[in-house]
Protein backbone atom coordinates (compact mmCIF):
# COMPACT_ATOMS: atom_id res chain seq x y z
CA UNK A 1 0.00 0.00 0.00
CA UNK A 2 2.99 2.31 1.07
CA UNK A 3 4.69 1.80 -2.24
CA UNK A 4 1.44 2.26 -4.28
CA UNK A 5 0.93 5.14 -2.46
CA UNK A 6 4.71 6.46 -3.58
CA UNK A 7 4.08 5.20 -7.10
CA UNK A 8 0.92 7.95 -7.46
CA UNK A 9 1.93 10.53 -5.52
CA UNK A 10 4.05 11.82 -8.46
CA UNK A 11 1.99 11.08 -11.16
CA UNK A 12 -0.86 12.91 -9.10
CA UNK A 13 0.70 15.93 -8.45
CA UNK A 14 1.88 16.05 -12.21
CA UNK A 15 -1.68 15.98 -13.09
CA UNK A 16 -2.47 19.12 -10.92
CA UNK A 17 0.45 20.84 -11.97
CA UNK A 18 -0.87 20.65 -15.51
CA UNK A 19 -4.30 21.52 -15.01
CA UNK A 20 -3.31 24.68 -12.64
CA UNK A 21 -1.30 25.63 -15.70
CA UNK A 22 -4.01 25.59 -18.00
CA UNK A 23 -6.37 27.41 -16.04
CA UNK A 24 -3.93 29.72 -15.09
CA UNK A 25 -2.89 30.14 -19.00
CA UNK A 26 -6.80 30.67 -19.31
CA UNK A 27 -7.71 33.22 -17.25
CA UNK A 28 -4.73 35.24 -18.95
CA UNK A 29 -6.00 34.50 -22.00
CA UNK A 30 -9.34 35.81 -21.12
CA UNK A 31 -7.99 39.08 -19.35
CA UNK A 32 -5.57 39.48 -22.40
CA UNK A 33 -8.61 39.55 -24.61
CA UNK A 34 -10.66 41.56 -22.11
CA UNK A 35 -7.86 44.32 -21.96
CA UNK A 36 -7.38 44.21 -26.13
CA UNK A 37 -10.86 44.93 -26.35
CA UNK A 38 -11.03 47.70 -24.04
CA UNK A 39 -14.24 48.04 -22.78
CA UNK A 40 -15.10 49.90 -20.01
CA UNK A 41 -16.78 48.18 -16.79
CA UNK A 42 -19.37 50.62 -16.88
CA UNK A 43 -20.97 52.54 -20.16
CA UNK A 44 -19.63 56.13 -20.01
CA UNK A 45 -22.77 58.33 -21.24
CA UNK A 46 -22.86 61.84 -22.81
CA UNK A 47 -25.47 64.35 -23.38
CA UNK A 48 -26.55 67.10 -25.87
CA UNK A 49 -29.13 69.52 -25.10
CA UNK A 50 -31.80 71.21 -28.03
CA UNK A 51 -33.98 73.81 -27.64
CA UNK A 52 -37.13 73.75 -30.18
CA UNK A 53 -38.67 77.48 -30.67
CA UNK A 54 -41.42 76.90 -32.00
CA UNK A 55 -44.10 79.43 -32.92
CA UNK A 56 -46.79 78.07 -30.74
CA UNK A 57 -44.36 77.14 -27.92
CA UNK A 58 -40.59 76.23 -27.18
CA UNK A 59 -39.39 72.75 -25.49
CA UNK A 60 -36.34 71.52 -24.19
CA UNK A 61 -34.91 67.79 -24.98
CA UNK A 62 -31.86 66.57 -23.45
CA UNK A 63 -30.74 63.67 -25.63
CA UNK A 64 -28.08 60.40 -24.29
CA UNK A 65 -26.39 58.62 -26.25
CA UNK A 66 -23.41 55.67 -24.62
CA UNK A 67 -19.53 57.66 -25.75
CA UNK A 68 -18.37 54.17 -27.56
CA UNK A 69 -21.05 53.53 -29.30
CA UNK A 70 -21.84 57.31 -30.80
CA UNK A 71 -21.63 56.51 -34.26
CA UNK A 72 -24.16 53.50 -34.70
CA UNK A 73 -27.42 54.24 -35.54
CA UNK A 74 -30.48 54.08 -33.01
CA UNK A 75 -27.67 54.00 -30.03
CA UNK A 76 -28.73 58.28 -29.67
CA UNK A 77 -32.16 58.51 -27.04
CA UNK A 78 -34.27 61.16 -25.30
CA UNK A 79 -33.45 61.30 -21.52
CA UNK A 80 -35.80 64.10 -20.76
CA UNK A 81 -38.97 66.15 -21.87
CA UNK A 82 -38.84 69.69 -20.31
CA UNK A 83 -42.14 72.53 -22.11
CA UNK A 84 -41.16 75.86 -21.30
CA UNK A 85 -44.39 77.51 -19.74
CA UNK A 86 -46.20 80.45 -21.52
CA UNK A 87 -46.04 81.06 -25.79
CA UNK A 88 -43.36 80.90 -28.17
CA UNK A 89 -40.31 82.87 -28.27
CA UNK A 90 -41.42 85.25 -31.33
CA UNK A 91 -44.82 86.45 -29.30
CA UNK A 92 -41.57 88.72 -26.97
CA UNK A 93 -41.42 90.86 -29.96
CA UNK A 94 -42.05 93.68 -27.61
CA UNK A 95 -40.21 92.20 -25.00
CA UNK A 96 -37.56 90.51 -25.69
CA UNK A 97 -35.95 90.39 -22.86
CA UNK A 98 -38.68 87.42 -21.70
CA UNK A 99 -37.80 85.29 -23.91
CA UNK A 100 -34.69 84.36 -22.70
CA UNK A 101 -36.03 84.55 -19.47
CA UNK A 102 -38.77 82.46 -19.90
CA UNK A 103 -36.42 79.17 -20.91
CA UNK A 104 -34.77 79.65 -16.96
CA UNK A 105 -36.96 77.32 -15.69
CA UNK A 106 -36.08 74.45 -17.72
CA UNK A 107 -32.42 74.96 -18.04
CA UNK A 108 -32.50 74.65 -14.03
CA UNK A 109 -34.15 71.19 -15.03
CA UNK A 110 -31.64 70.32 -17.60
CA UNK A 111 -28.60 71.35 -14.72
CA UNK A 112 -30.71 68.74 -12.70
CA UNK A 113 -30.74 66.28 -14.66
CA UNK A 114 -27.34 65.84 -16.52
CA UNK A 115 -24.28 65.36 -13.90
CA UNK A 116 -22.72 68.51 -13.21
CA UNK A 117 -19.55 66.83 -13.95
CA UNK A 118 -20.60 66.65 -17.87
CA UNK A 119 -22.32 69.92 -18.33
CA UNK A 120 -19.16 71.51 -19.32
CA UNK A 121 -19.02 69.44 -22.51
CA UNK A 122 -22.55 68.83 -23.07
CA UNK A 123 -23.57 71.36 -26.23
CA UNK A 124 -26.78 72.75 -26.26
CA UNK A 125 -28.51 74.33 -29.32
CA UNK A 126 -31.71 76.08 -30.14
CA UNK A 127 -33.57 76.12 -33.07
CA UNK A 128 -36.53 78.45 -33.92
CA UNK A 129 -39.11 77.87 -36.72
CA UNK A 130 -42.08 78.95 -38.37
CA UNK A 131 -43.02 81.93 -35.61
CA UNK A 132 -39.26 83.27 -35.60
CA UNK A 133 -39.35 83.50 -39.65
CA UNK A 134 -42.61 85.36 -39.80
CA UNK A 135 -41.47 87.39 -37.66
CA UNK A 136 -37.90 88.31 -39.09
CA UNK A 137 -40.26 88.65 -42.50
CA UNK A 138 -42.90 91.14 -40.38
CA UNK A 139 -40.01 93.00 -37.92
CA UNK A 140 -36.88 92.02 -37.93
CA UNK A 141 -35.39 94.30 -35.60
CA UNK A 142 -37.31 92.63 -32.88
CA UNK A 143 -36.51 89.09 -34.29
CA UNK A 144 -32.68 90.20 -33.85
CA UNK A 145 -33.55 91.07 -30.05
CA UNK A 146 -35.53 87.90 -29.32
CA UNK A 147 -32.71 86.02 -30.68
CA UNK A 148 -29.72 88.14 -28.79
CA UNK A 149 -31.86 87.47 -25.48
CA UNK A 150 -32.00 83.82 -25.72
CA UNK A 151 -28.29 83.76 -27.02
CA UNK A 152 -27.08 85.73 -23.76
CA UNK A 153 -29.46 83.26 -21.50
CA UNK A 154 -28.00 80.24 -22.87
CA UNK A 155 -24.46 81.47 -23.25
CA UNK A 156 -24.54 82.27 -19.18
CA UNK A 157 -25.60 78.21 -18.61
CA UNK A 158 -22.54 76.47 -17.45
CA UNK A 159 -23.46 74.14 -20.92
CA UNK A 160 -21.21 74.60 -24.23
CA UNK A 161 -23.52 77.04 -25.88
CA UNK A 162 -23.18 76.44 -29.37
CA UNK A 163 -25.38 78.52 -31.26
CA UNK A 164 -29.65 79.70 -31.41
CA UNK A 165 -30.89 80.33 -34.99
CA UNK A 166 -33.56 80.42 -37.13
CA UNK A 167 -33.49 77.01 -39.17
CA UNK A 168 -35.22 76.81 -42.53
CA UNK A 169 -37.62 75.26 -43.82
CA UNK A 170 -35.58 73.06 -45.97
CA UNK A 171 -33.55 72.03 -42.84
CA UNK A 172 -37.05 71.39 -40.50
CA UNK A 173 -38.82 68.62 -43.40
CA UNK A 174 -34.72 66.87 -43.38
CA UNK A 175 -34.30 67.03 -40.04
CA UNK A 176 -37.87 65.81 -38.82
CA UNK A 177 -37.24 62.73 -41.85
CA UNK A 178 -33.87 61.70 -40.40
CA UNK A 179 -35.20 61.93 -36.58
CA UNK A 180 -37.61 58.93 -37.59
CA UNK A 181 -35.45 56.76 -39.78
CA UNK A 182 -32.66 57.49 -37.01
CA UNK A 183 -35.44 55.85 -34.36
CA UNK A 184 -36.67 53.68 -36.82
CA UNK A 185 -33.03 52.12 -37.66
CA UNK A 186 -34.22 52.53 -40.99
CA UNK A 187 -30.88 53.86 -42.84
CA UNK A 188 -28.50 51.35 -44.73
CA UNK A 189 -31.27 48.70 -44.67
CA UNK A 190 -33.00 47.45 -47.94
CA UNK A 191 -36.70 47.91 -46.46
CA UNK A 192 -36.38 51.76 -47.48
CA UNK A 193 -37.12 55.03 -45.34
CA UNK A 194 -40.33 56.36 -43.76
CA UNK A 195 -41.51 59.71 -45.26
CA UNK A 196 -42.07 62.84 -42.34
CA UNK A 197 -45.24 65.05 -42.35
CA UNK A 198 -44.59 67.61 -39.75
CA UNK A 199 -47.09 70.27 -38.66
CA UNK A 200 -46.82 72.37 -36.54
CA UNK A 201 -48.37 75.95 -35.62
CA UNK A 202 -47.07 78.18 -38.07
CA UNK A 203 -45.49 76.16 -40.54
CA UNK A 204 -45.90 72.48 -42.27
CA UNK A 205 -43.53 70.00 -43.69
CA UNK A 206 -43.63 67.26 -46.12
CA UNK A 207 -40.60 65.36 -46.73
CA UNK A 208 -39.76 61.18 -48.04
CA UNK A 209 -37.75 59.57 -51.03
CA UNK A 210 -39.50 59.50 -54.45
CA UNK A 211 -39.22 57.01 -56.75
CA UNK A 212 -39.34 59.51 -59.15
CA UNK A 213 -36.41 61.67 -60.48
CA UNK A 214 -36.76 65.41 -58.35
CA UNK A 215 -38.05 68.25 -61.22
CA UNK A 216 -37.05 71.02 -58.65
CA UNK A 217 -33.50 71.60 -56.87
CA UNK A 218 -34.91 73.59 -54.43
CA UNK A 219 -36.85 70.73 -53.06
CA UNK A 220 -34.40 68.04 -52.93
CA UNK A 221 -31.64 67.08 -50.99
CA UNK A 222 -29.35 64.69 -50.93
CA UNK A 223 -27.65 62.28 -48.14
CA UNK A 224 -25.09 59.60 -47.94
CA UNK A 225 -26.19 57.94 -44.40
CA UNK A 226 -24.85 54.68 -43.02
CA UNK A 227 -23.38 53.55 -46.19
CA UNK A 228 -26.56 54.27 -48.34
CA UNK A 229 -27.26 57.32 -50.92
CA UNK A 230 -31.02 58.79 -50.21
CA UNK A 231 -32.10 61.62 -52.60
CA UNK A 232 -35.06 63.25 -50.39
CA UNK A 233 -37.95 65.26 -51.60
CA UNK A 234 -38.84 67.99 -49.02
CA UNK A 235 -41.15 70.86 -48.98
CA UNK A 236 -42.19 73.60 -46.23
CA UNK A 237 -45.22 75.68 -46.46
CA UNK A 238 -44.87 78.96 -44.37
CA UNK A 239 -47.92 80.18 -43.04
CA UNK A 240 -49.75 76.32 -43.64
CA UNK A 241 -49.41 75.29 -39.99
CA UNK A 242 -52.67 75.05 -38.23
CA UNK A 243 -52.85 78.59 -36.53
CA UNK A 244 -51.80 80.58 -39.15
CA UNK A 245 -54.45 78.55 -41.33
CA UNK A 246 -57.19 79.21 -38.94
CA UNK A 247 -56.52 82.74 -39.29
CA UNK A 248 -56.82 82.47 -43.35
CA UNK A 249 -59.88 80.66 -43.24
CA UNK A 250 -61.45 83.25 -41.06
CA UNK A 251 -60.09 85.90 -43.08
CA UNK A 252 -61.68 84.71 -46.52
CA UNK A 253 -64.83 84.34 -44.48
CA UNK A 254 -64.69 88.17 -43.13
CA UNK A 255 -64.13 89.37 -46.38
CA UNK A 256 -67.22 90.97 -46.73
CA UNK A 257 -66.93 93.34 -43.82
CA UNK A 258 -69.27 91.90 -41.97
CA UNK A 259 -68.75 91.31 -38.15
CA UNK A 260 -70.71 88.44 -37.61
CA UNK A 261 -69.32 84.99 -38.75
CA UNK A 262 -71.22 82.13 -38.95
CA UNK A 263 -68.68 79.38 -39.07
CA UNK A 264 -68.87 75.41 -40.12
CA UNK A 265 -65.60 74.22 -38.70
CA UNK A 266 -66.53 75.42 -34.94
CA UNK A 267 -69.28 73.26 -33.22
CA UNK A 268 -73.09 74.83 -32.77
CA UNK A 269 -73.26 77.02 -29.70
CA UNK A 270 -70.32 78.01 -30.18
CA UNK A 271 -69.93 82.23 -29.82
CA UNK A 272 -67.25 84.48 -29.28
CA UNK A 273 -65.92 87.84 -29.48
CA UNK A 274 -63.05 88.23 -31.31
CA UNK A 275 -60.65 90.74 -32.36
CA UNK A 276 -60.33 91.66 -35.97
CA UNK A 277 -56.03 92.55 -35.71
CA UNK A 278 -56.00 88.96 -33.94
CA UNK A 279 -56.61 87.71 -37.61
CA UNK A 280 -55.13 90.34 -39.80
CA UNK A 281 -52.12 90.95 -38.02
CA UNK A 282 -49.78 88.25 -39.19
CA UNK A 283 -47.78 88.38 -42.81
CA UNK A 284 -49.70 85.18 -43.87
CA UNK A 285 -52.49 87.50 -44.05
CA UNK A 286 -51.87 89.91 -47.33
CA UNK A 287 -55.29 91.26 -46.60
CA UNK A 288 -55.90 94.59 -44.14
CA UNK A 289 -59.24 94.79 -42.41
CA UNK A 290 -60.85 96.99 -44.71
CA UNK A 291 -63.22 99.26 -42.23
CA UNK A 292 -60.87 99.89 -39.10
CA UNK A 293 -63.80 101.43 -37.53
CA UNK A 294 -64.87 98.00 -36.09
CA UNK A 295 -62.48 96.29 -33.43
CA UNK A 296 -64.30 93.54 -33.05
CA UNK A 297 -66.36 90.35 -34.33
CA UNK A 298 -68.60 87.92 -33.61
CA UNK A 299 -67.50 84.29 -34.10
CA UNK A 300 -70.38 81.84 -34.17
CA UNK A 301 -69.98 78.07 -34.92
CA UNK A 302 -72.66 75.87 -37.31
CA UNK A 303 -70.34 72.70 -37.00
CA UNK A 304 -70.68 71.44 -40.56
CA UNK A 305 -68.21 69.43 -42.12
CA UNK A 306 -68.71 69.07 -45.74
CA UNK A 307 -68.84 73.12 -45.82
CA UNK A 308 -66.10 73.56 -43.28
CA UNK A 309 -63.68 71.23 -45.74
CA UNK A 310 -65.31 73.63 -48.48
CA UNK A 311 -63.81 76.95 -46.53
CA UNK A 312 -60.56 75.46 -46.07
CA UNK A 313 -60.06 73.94 -49.41
CA UNK A 314 -60.35 77.93 -50.68
CA UNK A 315 -56.79 78.85 -48.36
CA UNK A 316 -55.47 76.75 -51.34
CA UNK A 317 -54.31 77.41 -54.87
CA UNK A 318 -54.95 74.53 -56.71
CA UNK A 319 -55.16 76.58 -60.53
CA UNK A 320 -51.50 77.48 -61.20
CA UNK A 321 -48.84 74.77 -61.85
CA UNK A 322 -45.43 75.18 -63.52
CA UNK A 323 -43.86 71.52 -62.90
CA UNK A 324 -45.64 68.13 -64.14
CA UNK A 325 -47.33 67.95 -61.13
CA UNK A 326 -47.94 70.08 -57.75
CA UNK A 327 -49.40 69.86 -54.22
CA UNK A 328 -51.08 73.48 -54.28
CA UNK A 329 -49.65 77.11 -54.70
CA UNK A 330 -48.02 75.98 -57.45
CA UNK A 331 -45.59 73.85 -55.77
CA UNK A 332 -43.90 71.11 -57.40
CA UNK A 333 -44.31 67.98 -55.35
CA UNK A 334 -43.86 63.86 -56.73
CA UNK A 335 -46.72 61.63 -56.08
CA UNK A 336 -46.56 60.29 -52.07
CA UNK A 337 -45.00 57.10 -51.89
CA UNK A 338 -44.20 54.11 -48.96
CA UNK A 339 -45.01 55.25 -45.46
CA UNK A 340 -45.52 57.98 -43.63
CA UNK A 341 -45.22 59.23 -40.04
CA UNK A 342 -47.11 61.73 -38.71
CA UNK A 343 -46.08 63.97 -36.41
CA UNK A 344 -46.76 67.17 -33.60
CA UNK A 345 -49.90 68.37 -34.05
CA UNK A 346 -51.03 65.74 -36.67
CA UNK A 347 -50.39 63.70 -33.91
CA UNK A 348 -51.98 65.42 -31.05
CA UNK A 349 -55.24 66.72 -32.89
CA UNK A 350 -55.66 63.02 -34.81
CA UNK A 351 -54.77 61.25 -31.29
CA UNK A 352 -57.36 63.55 -29.64
CA UNK A 353 -59.95 63.10 -31.89
CA UNK A 354 -59.32 59.10 -31.41
CA UNK A 355 -58.89 59.25 -35.53
CA UNK A 356 -55.70 57.38 -35.52
CA UNK A 357 -55.53 53.96 -37.26
CA UNK A 358 -58.82 54.29 -39.52
CA UNK A 359 -59.42 54.39 -43.11
CA UNK A 360 -60.22 57.25 -44.67
CA UNK A 361 -63.71 57.37 -45.07
CA UNK A 362 -64.47 55.91 -41.32
CA UNK A 363 -62.26 59.31 -40.40
CA UNK A 364 -64.07 61.31 -42.58
CA UNK A 365 -67.84 60.10 -40.83
CA UNK A 366 -66.06 60.09 -37.49
CA UNK A 367 -64.77 63.43 -37.84
CA UNK A 368 -68.15 64.88 -39.76
CA UNK A 369 -70.10 63.01 -36.17
CA UNK A 370 -67.64 65.42 -33.83
CA UNK A 371 -68.01 68.39 -35.77
CA UNK A 372 -72.26 68.09 -35.66
CA UNK A 373 -71.68 67.71 -31.72
CA UNK A 374 -72.90 70.70 -30.33
CA UNK A 375 -70.95 72.72 -28.46
CA UNK A 376 -71.83 72.57 -24.99
CA UNK A 377 -71.50 68.66 -25.02
CA UNK A 378 -68.75 69.13 -26.45
CA UNK A 379 -67.41 71.29 -23.08
CA UNK A 380 -69.32 68.83 -21.12
CA UNK A 381 -67.41 65.44 -22.49
CA UNK A 382 -63.91 67.22 -22.35
CA UNK A 383 -63.75 70.84 -20.69
CA UNK A 384 -62.36 69.49 -17.54
CA UNK A 385 -59.31 67.81 -18.89
CA UNK A 386 -58.60 70.36 -22.21
CA UNK A 387 -58.27 74.16 -22.13
CA UNK A 388 -61.31 75.67 -24.20
CA UNK A 389 -58.87 77.58 -26.80
CA UNK A 390 -57.77 73.94 -27.97
CA UNK A 391 -61.21 72.39 -27.71
CA UNK A 392 -62.87 74.50 -29.50
CA UNK A 393 -60.21 74.65 -32.66
CA UNK A 394 -59.98 70.30 -32.55
CA UNK A 395 -62.79 70.12 -35.37
CA UNK A 396 -61.47 72.96 -37.43
CA UNK A 397 -58.03 71.45 -36.90
CA UNK A 398 -59.22 67.48 -37.89
CA UNK A 399 -60.85 69.03 -41.03
CA UNK A 400 -57.63 71.09 -42.25
CA UNK A 401 -55.49 67.31 -41.06
CA UNK A 402 -57.61 65.79 -43.83
CA UNK A 403 -57.89 68.35 -46.23
CA UNK A 404 -54.35 69.29 -46.66
CA UNK A 405 -53.39 65.40 -46.68
CA UNK A 406 -56.17 64.68 -49.47
CA UNK A 407 -56.34 67.60 -51.56
CA UNK A 408 -53.10 69.44 -50.51
CA UNK A 409 -50.79 66.54 -50.83
CA UNK A 410 -53.06 64.01 -52.86
CA UNK A 411 -52.94 61.32 -50.49
CA UNK A 412 -55.78 58.85 -51.64
CA UNK A 413 -58.16 56.41 -49.87
CA UNK A 414 -55.51 53.35 -50.49
CA UNK A 415 -52.32 55.98 -49.50
CA UNK A 416 -53.63 57.10 -46.38
CA UNK A 417 -53.30 53.74 -44.77
CA UNK A 418 -49.33 54.21 -45.47
CA UNK A 419 -50.04 56.67 -42.96
CA UNK A 420 -49.33 56.29 -38.65
CA UNK A 421 -49.70 59.16 -36.67
CA UNK A 422 -47.04 58.78 -34.22
CA UNK A 423 -45.54 60.83 -30.84
CA UNK A 424 -42.94 58.72 -29.99
CA UNK A 425 -40.32 56.38 -31.93
CA UNK A 426 -38.98 53.59 -28.69
CA UNK A 427 -39.57 56.58 -26.05
CA UNK A 428 -38.06 59.94 -27.92
CA UNK A 429 -40.25 62.44 -29.54
CA UNK A 430 -40.49 62.20 -33.65
CA UNK A 431 -39.76 66.21 -34.72
CA UNK A 432 -36.83 67.91 -36.17
CA UNK A 433 -34.45 68.28 -32.27
CA UNK A 434 -32.61 64.64 -32.40
CA UNK A 435 -31.35 64.93 -36.68
CA UNK A 436 -30.56 68.52 -36.16
CA UNK A 437 -28.14 67.72 -33.28
CA UNK A 438 -26.91 64.19 -34.86
CA UNK A 439 -26.06 66.39 -37.60
CA UNK A 440 -24.34 69.17 -35.75
CA UNK A 441 -22.18 67.01 -33.78
CA UNK A 442 -21.72 65.01 -36.69
CA UNK A 443 -23.15 61.64 -35.23
CA UNK A 444 -24.24 60.20 -38.54
CA UNK A 445 -21.75 58.45 -40.51
CA UNK A 446 -21.64 58.43 -44.70
CA UNK A 447 -20.41 54.95 -44.39
CA UNK A 448 -21.97 52.23 -41.98
CA UNK A 449 -19.72 51.72 -39.11
CA UNK A 450 -17.54 48.77 -38.48
CA UNK A 451 -19.66 46.78 -35.72
CA UNK A 452 -17.85 43.95 -33.75
CA UNK A 453 -19.16 40.42 -34.67
CA UNK A 454 -20.61 39.56 -31.14
CA UNK A 455 -21.34 41.70 -27.91
CA UNK A 456 -18.95 41.81 -25.33
CA UNK A 457 -20.78 39.91 -23.33
CA UNK A 458 -21.19 36.99 -26.02
CA UNK A 459 -17.50 36.86 -26.70
CA UNK A 460 -16.04 36.89 -22.81
CA UNK A 461 -19.18 34.12 -22.75
CA UNK A 462 -17.50 32.18 -25.68
CA UNK A 463 -13.89 32.26 -24.48
CA UNK A 464 -15.14 31.20 -21.00
CA UNK A 465 -17.26 28.45 -22.85
CA UNK A 466 -13.77 27.32 -24.72
CA UNK A 467 -11.78 27.34 -21.65
CA UNK A 468 -13.88 24.86 -20.25
CA UNK A 469 -14.36 22.72 -22.94
CA UNK A 470 -10.57 22.58 -23.10
CA UNK A 471 -10.92 21.54 -19.77
CA UNK A 472 -12.86 18.54 -19.74
CA UNK A 473 -10.73 17.74 -23.07
CA UNK A 474 -7.43 17.10 -21.54
CA UNK A 475 -8.89 16.02 -18.15
CA UNK A 476 -10.74 12.92 -20.97
CA UNK A 477 -7.47 12.62 -22.52
CA UNK A 478 -5.65 11.97 -20.19
CA UNK A 479 -7.94 9.41 -18.63
CA UNK A 480 -8.07 7.33 -21.48
CA UNK A 481 -5.39 8.18 -23.92
CA UNK A 482 -2.34 7.98 -20.90
CA UNK A 483 -0.17 10.34 -19.05
CA UNK A 484 -0.53 14.28 -20.44
CA UNK A 485 2.34 15.17 -22.15
CA UNK A 486 3.22 17.85 -19.55
CA UNK A 487 3.60 15.27 -16.81
CA UNK A 488 7.00 15.15 -15.88
CA UNK A 489 9.49 12.73 -16.28
CA UNK A 490 9.40 11.33 -13.03
CA UNK A 491 5.52 9.94 -13.61
CA UNK A 492 6.38 8.04 -16.51
CA UNK A 493 9.42 5.73 -15.00
N1 LIG B 1 -51.61 69.01 -26.78
C1 LIG B 1 -51.59 69.90 -27.76
C2 LIG B 1 -50.44 70.69 -27.96
C3 LIG B 1 -50.46 71.60 -29.01
N2 LIG B 1 -51.56 71.72 -29.80
C4 LIG B 1 -51.57 72.64 -30.92
O1 LIG B 1 -50.64 72.19 -31.88
C5 LIG B 1 -50.12 73.32 -32.57
C6 LIG B 1 -48.65 73.44 -32.42
O2 LIG B 1 -48.01 72.32 -32.72
P1 LIG B 1 -46.44 72.30 -32.53
O3 LIG B 1 -45.97 71.17 -33.31
O4 LIG B 1 -46.08 72.39 -31.11
O5 LIG B 1 -46.06 73.69 -33.28
P2 LIG B 1 -44.84 74.66 -33.12
O6 LIG B 1 -43.61 73.83 -33.09
O7 LIG B 1 -45.03 75.56 -31.97
O8 LIG B 1 -44.94 75.52 -34.44
P3 LIG B 1 -43.98 75.58 -35.75
O9 LIG B 1 -43.43 74.21 -35.93
O10 LIG B 1 -44.89 75.98 -36.86
O11 LIG B 1 -42.96 76.61 -35.45
C7 LIG B 1 -50.69 74.55 -31.94
O12 LIG B 1 -51.74 74.95 -32.77
C8 LIG B 1 -51.19 74.08 -30.61
O13 LIG B 1 -52.30 74.81 -30.21
C9 LIG B 1 -52.66 70.91 -29.60
O14 LIG B 1 -53.63 71.01 -30.35
N3 LIG B 1 -52.66 70.01 -28.58
CA1 LIG C 1 -42.60 72.54 -34.73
Amino acid sequence: MAEQREMKAPWHSGKMLCVAIFFIAAVITLVAISVVQNKPIQQKYKYGIVLDAGSSHTALYIYEWPAEKENNTGMVRQRHYCPVKGKGISSYAHNSSGAGLSLMHCIEEAKRKIDPAKHKETPVYLGATAGMRLLMEQDPKSAEKVLSSVKDTLSKTPFDFQGARIITGQQEGAFGWITVNYLGENFGKAAGTMGALDLGGASTQITFVSNQPIESPDNSMDFRLYGSDYQVYTHSFLCYGKDQVLKLALEKQLQSGETLLQDPCFHQGYSQDKQFKDVFDTPCVKTINKDDSKENFTHNGTGDFAQCQSSIQKVFNFSQCTSSRCSFNGVYQPPVVGTFGAFSAYYFVMNFLNLTGQSLEDTKRNLADYCKTPWNEIKQRYGERVKEKYLSEYCFSGTYILTLLENGYNFTEDTWRDITFIDKIEGSSAGWTLGYMLNLTNMIPAEAPDTPLMTHGGFVILILFLSIFLLVLLFLGHRFLGRPSCSSPKDIV
